[in-house]
C-alpha cells in the first residue's frame, strides 16, 4: 500500500514546484509517484464550478462559505476510487491541496481557527460521509504572505491564464488562512503534518525519509 502525501499551503506558495521536485527525487530514489492537485480543473464538473465562482461568475455562490466547501468536497469525492487505486498501485500518491485547504480557507473566511466548528464539519462531510482516505502525511510549505503573494503576482504577469482569483486577491484572507494552516499543523489535524520551509533551498530526500524509516 503506498503512502498518501498531501502539500498544503497559500497561493503562490510554491506547492506545485514543490511537487514537481518531490516527483524527481522520489523517482531517482526509484519509487513509484502519481499525483494530483485539487481542485481537478477541466476534469470535474464541481472543480469548473468553483473556478467560475472564484472569477465571480456564479452569481452570489462565492459569498457561501459552505456551498462553496460543498464544491470542493464534491469534486474530491469524484477522485476517492481513483486515490484508492493509486495507492495499490504506486509507493506514493501526491496530492497539491487536498481536505486541508477546505479546512484552513474556510475558516479563514469565517474567523475561525483549527478548533472551531467549521474545521470540525469538513472533517465529518469529507472523511465520515463521503469516506476519503486519510492522508500519511501533510506538508505545509511555509511562506511568509507578502512571499507567497509576490510570487502568485509574478506568476500572474508570466501567464495570462493566472490571473488571480478572489482568494488570491485578498491579502486579510490570506494572513488569517496561514494562521488556521500553522494551527492545523500544530495539533496534526487527520494526520502528520511536517512544516517546510518555502523561502530557503527545499532538502527533498529528507522529507520523505520518515515515511519509508521501519
Ligand atoms: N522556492 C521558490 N523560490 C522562488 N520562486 C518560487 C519558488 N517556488 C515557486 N516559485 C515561483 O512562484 C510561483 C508560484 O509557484 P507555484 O505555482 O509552484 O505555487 P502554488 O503554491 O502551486 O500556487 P497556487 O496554489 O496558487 O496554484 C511560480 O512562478 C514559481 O516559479
Ligand atoms: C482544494 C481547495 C482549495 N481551496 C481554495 C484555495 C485556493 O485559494 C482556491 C483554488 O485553489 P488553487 O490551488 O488556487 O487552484 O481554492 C479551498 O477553499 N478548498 C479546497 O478544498
Amino acid at each position: 500500500m503506498g503512502k498518501l502525501v498531501v502539500i498544503e499551503g497559500l497561493d503562490g506558495a510554491g506547492k506545485r514546484t514543490l511537487a514537481n521536485g518531490l516527483t524527481e527525487a522520489l523517482h531517482a530514489q526509484g519509487r513509484s509517484v502519481t499525483s494530483h492537485a485539487f481542485p481537478r480543473y477541466g476534469q470535474s464538473v464541481h472543480a469548473d464550478l468553483v473556478r467560475d465562482a472564484l472569477y465571480g461568475k456564479v452569481g452570489d455562490l462565492s459569498d457561501s462559505v459552505y456551498g462553496m466547501a460543498v464544491l470542493y468536497a464534491l469534486d474530491r469525492r469524484g477522485a476517492a476510487d481513483q486515490i484508492r487505486k493509486d495507492l495499490e498501485e504506486h509507493d506514493v500518491v501526491l496530492l497539491d491541496r487536498y481536505v486541508a485547504s477546505n479546512a484552513a480557507y474556510n475558516a479563514a473566511r469565517l474567523h475561525q481557527d483549527e478548533n472551531g466548528e467549521f474545521v470540525e464539519w469538513v472533517r465529518a462531510l469529507e472523511i465520515d460521509r463521503f469516506g476519503l482516505p486519510v492522508p500519511d502525511l501533510h506538508l505545509l510549505l511555509r511562506v511568509p504572505v507578502e512571499v507567497a503573494a509576490e510570487r502568485a503576482a509574478k506568476r500572474e504577469q508570466d501567464d495570462d491564464s493566472r490571473a488571480r482569483d478572489i482568494y488570491e486577491s485578498d491579502g486579510g484572507l490570506q494572513a488569517r488562512c496561514g494562521v488556521v494552516y500553522d494551527g492545523l499543523a500544530k495539533i496534526n489535524w487527520l494526520a502528520p503534518w511536517q512544516v517546510v520551509d518555502g523561502r530557503s533551498n527545499v532538502k527533498f530526500h529528507s522529507l520523505l525519509e520518515p515515511l519509508f524509516t521501519p
